[in-house]
């Protein structure tokens, strides 16, 4: 029996990396909870892109690998967003330019994700951003991040920052509700108004990009997921991190599966 007649077709996605500077070498790496996610709950298979220097990020890559997938994942990542990098990944080309900074700042990650997300919107491609992810989709289409939410608010900062004094898997529990609004893209998939996510950002939506759909928000106004307006698939972006507790958590699972299946229509369309 060959391959072909032995495997069924699976969906393939793109999953962005981030960029980590170890003794001077460069990486591209990500959590493997968000592959094993992808694999187990939305049923597909996951190719991780490569973060994008900024001498490179004129090439047209990033339609080449797109045109191949189903669907793309923005993942979370504690880095902040450069907002002038992600509405315009070329413009910064200097040699001495410093890229990265752990856990602070990550413009190859920021490149990356401006290409990606403007070859998927072109491609009308399923976007499930997470976190930084869905951060990205509102800089990408112009709407404005706050800083820091700790300083927007006490209440705020303490109820979306990572709990560092917790083991890590504990970072994930739930830490605040969420209303999803109940004639958006979500709320067919949550099959619910009200549901508790987990929260580990310190920056916040400010002013929802004009092409962004309000989809939940927690109890400070903060949006907490949004959708692309018009978009002729589901893309969406969430705050929280569905992948961490997917297994236990009933709205994780049912976003990843919704994902999957958006990413298997698209697939079959394209054939
Ligand atoms: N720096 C931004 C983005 C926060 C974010 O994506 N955190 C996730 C890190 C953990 C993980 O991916 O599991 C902010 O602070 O808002």
């Amino acid at each position: 029996m060959t391959l072909q007649q032995s495997v069924p077709a699976r969906a393939v996605v793109g999953v962005t990396s981030n960029r980590l500077l170890v003794d001077g070498v460069h990486r591209d790496w990500l959590r493997r909870k968000y592959v094993q996610a992808l694999q187990r709950h939305a049923g597909v298979a996951c190719v991780i892109l490569p973060t994008v220097d900024a001498e490179d990020a004129r090439e047209e890559v990033a339609p080449a690998i797109m045109g191949r997938l189903d669907g793309l994942v923005l993942t979370g990542d504690e880095s902040n967003i450069d907002p002038a990098v992600l509405i315009a990944p070329a413009s910064l080309t200097g040699p001495d330019r410093q890229d990265v900074e752990a856990a602070i700042l990550d413009r190859p990650r920021d490149r990356l994700s401006a290409v990606a997300i403007e070859s998927a919107i072109a491609l009308g491609m399923p976007i499930l951003g997470i976190c930084r992810g869905l951060q990205e989709l509102n800089v990408y289409f112009g709407g404005t991040l706050r800083p820091s939410l700790a300083e927007w608010s006490h209440e705020s900062g303490a109820m979306h920052a990572e709990k560092p004094d917790r083991p890590r898997d504990r970072q994930y529990d739930a830490a605040h509700s969420v209303r999803i609004s109940s004639d958006g893209a979500l709320f067919p998939i949550a099959g619910t108004v009200e549901a508790q996510v987990n929260s580990l950002h310190n920056q916040g939506i400010e002013a929802l990009a004009s092409a962004l759909r309000r989809e939940a928000w927690a109890p400070d106004g903060l949006v907490e997921a949004a959708s692309v307006v018009g978009a002729p698939t589901l893309q969406i972006g969430v705050q929280w991190h569905p992948e961490w507790h997917v297994s236990t958590d009933p709205l994780s699972k049912q976003l990843f599966k919704a994902f999957g299946e958006a990413c298997v229509r698209y697939c079959r369309t394209k054939k």
